[in-house]
């Protein structure tokens, strides 16, 4: 068995009355990508700043590298890079300068193979020598990625890499993620692309309301979520209604003229339900087939959430 990179057990985070997390627990293998995703303001970047030691938790045990985050901060601070959503890319620096300054602030010595190696692997060689501020986006993103790689940090910590990056800009970062994951890195990622996290994760976790509502690799999440299905699009709510009374087994929502209908998705099924659907001379606008992915599962627990407010609502309502 793998040892953990990142133990987390019991952790309750609040600012003021309003709690953010109720007590979490996962464990993140060494080597390999655990991915936490959730809704906005759900508390991902909280978690972060607890496990690299910005923050302190109300209670619970952090350990990371097999330090813990609340007495030895020190030597978990020695032993991960972590790239935030503001980057922390100096603009009046060049970016060898810039990693330069990484190096020193991480007390690694300023060897100019190791800031050159960088500069290559992140495909930052022609720009080396102008200032930060003069770089793209994605160029900013780039050198703030390799800023986080000084020092071989043995976890590393990336919230949201990739929002804002081109196509090309984000391959270029998954490819560096599996570079390092193949080396033995562990990554701790957030994300709000499902597809990243499908891509990359080993592990992923949903964060709902101060709770991880969901556990698993991304293909177990998946199979959380009921299987393939066709979609049909309607004109108005009265074909939607005739096409719910022939096909059975189908759920319909009734905001999107929309209605799925359990299939295998092959050539034969789909020719059976649109001929039902001509025999009763109804017309759909469109279909497609759907394969579940990782955004459903996240609809899903988000549904659920939504319902689980309404719930509450009429709780308060009719008490
Ligand atoms: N310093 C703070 N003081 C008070 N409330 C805070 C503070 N930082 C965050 N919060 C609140 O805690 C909740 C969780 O925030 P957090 O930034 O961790 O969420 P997130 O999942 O990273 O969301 P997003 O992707 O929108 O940034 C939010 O409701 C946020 O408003």
């Amino acid at each position: 068995m793998r040892t953990s990179a990142i133990s987390v057990s019991g952790l309750r985070k609040a600012y003021g009355s309003k709690t953010v997390l109720e007590g979490i627990d996962f464990d993140v293998a060494a080597g390999s990508v655990f991915s936490l995703l959730g809704p906005d303001g759900a508390g991902k970047t909280t978690t972060i700043d607890v496990l690299t030691t910005l923050l302190r938790a109300d209670a619970g045990t952090v350990r990371v590298a097999g330090h813990d985050v609340a007495t030895e901060p020190g030597r978990v601070r020695a032993v991960i890079g972590a790239m935030g959503r503001s980057a922390a890319v100096d603009e009046l620096l060049s970016g060898r300068g810039n990693l330069r300054r990484m190096a020193d602030l991480k007390g690694v010595r300023s060897d100019s193979r190791v800031v050159g190696r960088l500069l290559e692997r992140f495909d930052l060689v022609e720009s080396a020598d102008s200032l930060a501020a003069t770089y793209s986006a994605g160029m900013r993103r780039k050198l703030d990625l390799a800023m986080t790689l000084v020092g071989d940090p043995q976890v590393i910590f990336l919230d949201e890499p990739t929002t804002g990056l081109d196509p090309r800009g984000r391959r270029t970062v998954w490819g560096i993620v599996r570079e390092l994951v193949a080396e033995g890195t562990t990554i701790f990622l957030t994300t709000r692309y499902l597809e990243e996290a499908d891509q990359l994760a080993d592990q992923v976790a949903v964060l709902d309301r101060g709770r991880l509502a969901a556990r698993g690799t991304p293909e177990e999440l998946k199979r959380r979520i009921p299987g393939t299905h066709v979609r049909f699009r309607f004109a108005d709510l009265f074909e939607l209604d005739a096409a719910a009374r022939v096909l059975a087994g189908s759920v319909r929502q009734d905001e999107e003229l929309t209605l799925r209908v359990p299939s295998d998705g092959e050539s034969k099924s789909l020719l059976a339900l649109l001929g039902r659907l001509d025999a009763h001379a109804i017309n759909a606008r469109e279909f497609s087939v759907h394969t579940p992915d990782l955004d459903d599962v996240f609809r899903a627990d988000a549904t659920a959430f939504t319902d689980r407010r309404a719930q509450e609502a009429s709780v308060t309502l009719t008490g």
